[in-house]
């Protein structure tokens, strides 16, 4: 093999889940796609569509149907294993007893860092999440959006090479959802981390990605993909007029794949 293996490769992935009842839920079909190393890719469609579902399978949390998933070249299980990739998703899932350094440290505690590692590494992170001064707060004393700071901080503790990241802001209101999208973006220039993105807002995948992915009613299928390069993703580009030509061109998407019909689960905002 020569060069970087791509982030994550999704080839030709099918999932059917059987239920309970004997039935069939036929949850994606034939999805391809690449991540190059460092790219920001969201997943956006109808509610229902298998969003969370492709993710789960890149997260070993599920496995598929049909086709393969790579992960750097590896297996999903393999690369979850080795931590190459951090998880945030929408509920934050921090563990109440513990502090926010304390919650931020547990990855690096379960992998045996030691003390010293631990704190360094946390010392960084509540820096860069501007948190310096929670660090011996718990959970239940901060709000949704610090919550949210914390669960990404923790999900970057050992620098993955790639972030999965379900939703995480979809619970903050309006002002603080846009001020976490400014920091994941500074985040992401820093760390060079490529990230997999699932959110329901269009301006979000918008303003955050390279290549916002649109996936049709179930089965989910990839419907199309909008590239989007802009000079710089800072607070001018909500204004922009390039900004809401992205924004548009991912909405005519969306309805094609809703054949006409308004897109349930997608929000405007
Ligand atoms: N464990 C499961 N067993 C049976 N069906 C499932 C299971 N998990 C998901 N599904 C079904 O698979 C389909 C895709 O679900 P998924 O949660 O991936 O959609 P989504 O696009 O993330 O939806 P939303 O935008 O509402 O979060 C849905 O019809 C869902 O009911």
């Amino acid at each position: 093999m020569t060069g970087t293996p791509v982030a994550v490769s999704v080839k030709a992935v099918d999932k059917v889940f059987r239920t309970r009842k004997g039935g069939e839920v036929h949850a994606l079909s034939d999805v391809s796609l690449d991540v190059a190393p460092g790219e920001f890719v969201s997943l956006i469609g109808p509610s229902g569509c298998g969003k969370s579902t492709l993710m789960r399978l890149i997260a070993d949390l599920d496995g598929v149907s049909g086709g393969e998933i790579e992960v750097f070249g590896k297996s999903p299980e393999q690369a979850r294993k080795d931590q190459d990739y951090g998880i945030a998703f929408q509920q934050a899932g921090l563990l109440p007893w513990r502090t926010v350094r304390a919650n931020i440290e547990l990855p690096l505690e379960i992998h045996g860092v030691d003390a010293r590692g631990r704190k360094e590494r946390s010392d960084e992170l509540l820096a860069l999440i501007g948190l310096e001064d929670f660090a011996d707060h718990h959970p239940d004393q901060l709000s949704g959006g610090m919550k949210q700071r914390v669960a990404i901080a923790r999900a970057m503790a050992e620098r993955p090479r790639l972030l999965l990241m379900d939703e995480p802001f979809g619970a903050l209101d309006e002002m603080t959802r846009e001020h976490m999208q400014n920091e994941l973006v500074a985040l992401c220039e820093e760390t060079g981390a490529a990230v997999v993105f699932v959110t329901h807002s269009i301006p979000e995948a918008v303003f955050l990605s390279d290549r916002v992915v649109v996936m049709s009613p179930r089965p989910g299928r990839i419907t199309g993909i909008v590239d989007l390069s802009f000079a710089a993703r800072d607070e001018d580009l909500r204004e922009d007029a390039a900004f809401y030509e992205g924004v548009t061109a991912v909405r005519t998407m969306l309805h094609g794949a809703e054949a006409g019909a308004g897109p349930r689960g997608v929000e405007n905002r």
